[in-house]
């Protein structure tokens, strides 16, 4: 989907639909981000409705698939824009068991023999989102890619400053009183990494049997080991082996020698990989510091040690 004609025909054709819900709908939500997804079986609707807040007017385009579905706002709206905790309306919620039906109802059966994946990263570190997906699906297989959290901070860094070159250095941001060496936990890209407190949620609602966690690092040393793991946890025949991958020098990441839908090798995108900036070692000791009991209890609870201090020793 590429046009905005495209998306008004789509809107045009779904319009009987948009019309029988439009009694439920009392608030607009939707935050694009990225357009479009036509590939896999696009769940950025549900994305949408389990993280994101409601804005109090404007009409909204919901993409799901290849149908586009327009919310509007409702005329009455001083009630449904009433805060709900601060941070849903009501009429948010009602919108949000509507367009997930209206979701469903364009998605594809999934047939034997096929596993239907979503990728969210940030739905591990989403408070309200074991729960949902609980409520949703009770014996769902979740994968989390972890890698040692100093890195994954850097790394968060690198992709905000990507977009807004004028934040401050990586230091200020780590710091509530650099003097006194107090981390600032509240800033999400440290407060991520706290996997184990992410993960303690998780196990209100999944047993760890359903839960796989891939090493981040792993992942780029021996991609196919890490995948080899994947499939084994999903049930899947080991089709993905050593030989779909090499390892690009140019990029500096492993890529895949001949993916399905071309016969040219391929690299992930610009935007994974990117150079970290230079960061002051004394900062990054005293961040590997303050995870050190973090990444214990987190080894502690996945029964997995990702050796993320024997990484720092080796410096
Ligand atoms: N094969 C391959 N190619 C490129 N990048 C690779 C690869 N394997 C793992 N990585 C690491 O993935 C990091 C980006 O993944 P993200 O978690 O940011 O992706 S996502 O947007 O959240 O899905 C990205 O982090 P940065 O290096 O900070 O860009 C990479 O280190």
């Amino acid at each position: 989907l590429s046009t905005l004609d495209t998306v008004n025909e789509l809107f045009q054709a779904q319009m009987r639909c948009f019309l029988t819900i439009w009694s439920a709908l009392k608030c607009m939500v939707f935050q694009t981000g990225t357009a479009w997804n036509s590939h896999a079986p696009n769940l950025r609707a549900w994305k949408t409705y389990l993280e994101g807040p409601c804005p109090p007017s404007a009409p909204v385009l919901l993409t799901c698939r290849d149908h586009a579905f327009l919310c509007m706002p409702s005329m009455d709206s001083s009630s449904n824009h009433r805060q709900l905790g601060g941070r849903y309306h009501i009429g948010y919620l009602q919108l949000r068991g509507a367009c997930i039906s209206l979701c469903l109802n364009v998605m594809p059966k999934t047939l034997d023999g096929q596993v239907t994946m979503e990728k969210t990263p940030s739905y591990f570190v989403t408070n309200e989102a074991p729960q949902r997906i609980h409520a949703m699906a009770k014996d769902i297989k979740l994968i989390v890619v972890v890698r040692n959290p100093v890195t994954r901070a850097i790394s968060d860094y690198t992709q905000t400053l990507s977009k807004k070159p004028e934040i401050p250095t990586f230091e200020v941001l780590a710091f509530k009183n650099r003097t006194l060496g107090l981390i600032d936990a509240s800033w999400s890209a440290i407060r991520i990494g706290i996997y184990a407190l992410h993960l303690e949620n998780w196990l209100q609602y999944f047993p760890l049997s359903q839960i796989l966690f891939v090493s981040g690092e792993r992942l780029i040393v021996d991609p196919a080991g890490e995948m080899a793991k994947v499939q084994d946890f999903l049930g899947l025949k080991r089709v993905v082996t050593e030989k779909h991958f090499y390892f690009n020098k140019t990029k500096g990441f492993p890529c895949l020698k001949k993916p399905e839908d071309s016969s040219a090798p391929r690299c992930l995108g610009k935007s994974k990989g990117r150079t970290h900036p230079r960061i002051d070692p004394d900062v990054i000791h005293r961040l590997q510091k303050f995870y050190k009991p973090f990444n214990m209890m987190f080894y502690q609870m996945t029964g997995q040690d990702f050796q993320w201090e024997r990484e720092e020793g080796d410096k």
